[in-house]
């Protein structure tokens, strides 16, 4: 889920789609004129059903929220009609400022599965065919499938004008299994619809066994509040996000983080962050890479990181060079921390957690 080579998460960023000026041709022989636009009449992509995503073709219906339910302080939002599936931990509505979004339906608690979603479009982005390779599978989906397709946000629309370029720009997300080169992205109906925030609530992984990708709470989340991933390495200062976040997607950031007075010190725990990162991968000595691993350990937690995936990366290092000094106090103490960030991150199943578990069980 890390990408230490600071590039976007979300988008495809590559020589075929993503040329030097990231602005997509505007003459594209898939262009759209939006004929549904951002309707509010979703029909979800299929599921392999674990019960917690969305059902293949079932339609998400309008609900009004339940009353007499926790709430977040603070986070009273007007009365709205909700999109949702009956029984769904979320639902899709119209977010000011940002086009629709994703809200919980119900509290939750980190490592929760908030859904599951195979991918309708898949490809290769590091193949010189790339957009020939789309243009190719979209042109062979059902027309349905098309319009949902062509409903989705593209930042870089003109005058309203979608083009499927634009839409693979602005929604296309890895799907690798971790640790691998970012290769092959795909198209989701619904994880399309979840914003940025530079300290997201949410993150995703892709299941490898099952070709779905589930998003899981990093934190608690009420009822009420809107689901964020980031679609950046946010171990930048906020200068650099906003200017990325501007770039690939044509927003201005006004996440928790971003809308701070007094954003100095977290831009230079931020900036502190990268480079101790940075060092965890290119520095050769055990000692360093475990002081390393604690620092930014320390660092998350004051910078108040919701997203797991930094604290799972430092633990990994940290127990393997615990191990290489023989720290046997140490070790077992990063493997426990490495399974629970597992574990929210990934799920039960994931070889990730499973290799965590691994360790753990190993004192
Ligand atoms: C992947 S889409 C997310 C869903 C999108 N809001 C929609 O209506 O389908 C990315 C686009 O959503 C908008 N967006 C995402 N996060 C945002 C944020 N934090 N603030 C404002 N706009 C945001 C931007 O227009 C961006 O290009």
């Amino acid at each position: 889920m890390i990408n230490i080579v600071k590039e976007p998460r979300l988008s495809v960023s590559t020589c075929c789609l993503a040329p030097s000026v990231r602005r997509p041709a505007d003459v594209d022989t898939c262009s759209w004129s939006g004929r549904r636009g951002h309707s509010l009449y979703i029909v979800a992509s299929a599921f392999a059903g674990s019960g917690q995503g969305v059902g293949a073709n079932e339609r998400l219906v309008a609900t009004t929220r339940s009353k007499g339910t926790r709430r977040c302080p603070g986070s009273a939002r007007p009365s709205v009609r909700r999109y949702v599936a009956a029984g769904h931990r979320y639902g899709i509505e119209e977010i000011e400022g940002k086009g629709l979004g994703i809200i919980a339906n119900q509290n939750l608690e980190a490592g929760d599965l908030v859904f599951a979603e195979t991918p309708q479009l898949t490809f290769e982005t590091d193949s010189n065919q790339a957009i020939q390779q789309v243009k190719g599978k979209f042109a062979a989906l059902p027309s349905k499938m098309q319009d949902e397709i062509m409903g989705l946000a593209d930042a870089w629309s003109s005058r309203g004008r979608k083009t499927l370029r634009g839409i693979i720009e602005t929604n296309g997300i890895e799907c690798e299994p971790a640790g691998q080169s970012i290769s092959r992205k795909a198209i989701f109906l619904n994880l399309s619809r979840l914003n940025h925030s530079c300290n997201a609530n949410c993150d995703y992984s892709w299941n490898e066994r099952d070709q779905r990708m589930e998003v899981y709470a990093q934190t608690a989340i009420c009822e009420g509040e809107e689901l964020s991933i980031s679609y950046i390495d946010i171990r930048e200062p906020r200068q650099v996000r906003q200017q990325m976040l501007q770039d690939n997607w044509q927003f201005r950031c006004s996440c928790s983080v971003c809308s701070m007075r007094m954003h100095a010190a977290s831009d230079k725990r931020r900036l502190r962050i990268g480079e101790l990162s940075a060092l965890l991968y290119s520095s050769r000595s055990s000692t360093k890479k475990f002081r390393i691993a604690k620092r930014l350990l320390r660092l998350y937690k004051e910078e108040n990181f919701a997203v797991k995936s930094y604290n799972l990366e430092a633990c990994k290092f940290g127990y393997d060079a615990a191990l290489e000094l023989d720290d046997f106090e140490a070790a077992p103490r990063f493997a426990q921390l490495g399974l629970r960030c597992a574990l929210i991150c990934h799920g039960r199943d994931h070889e990730t957690t499973k290799e965590h578990h691994g360790n753990r069980a190993s004192f």
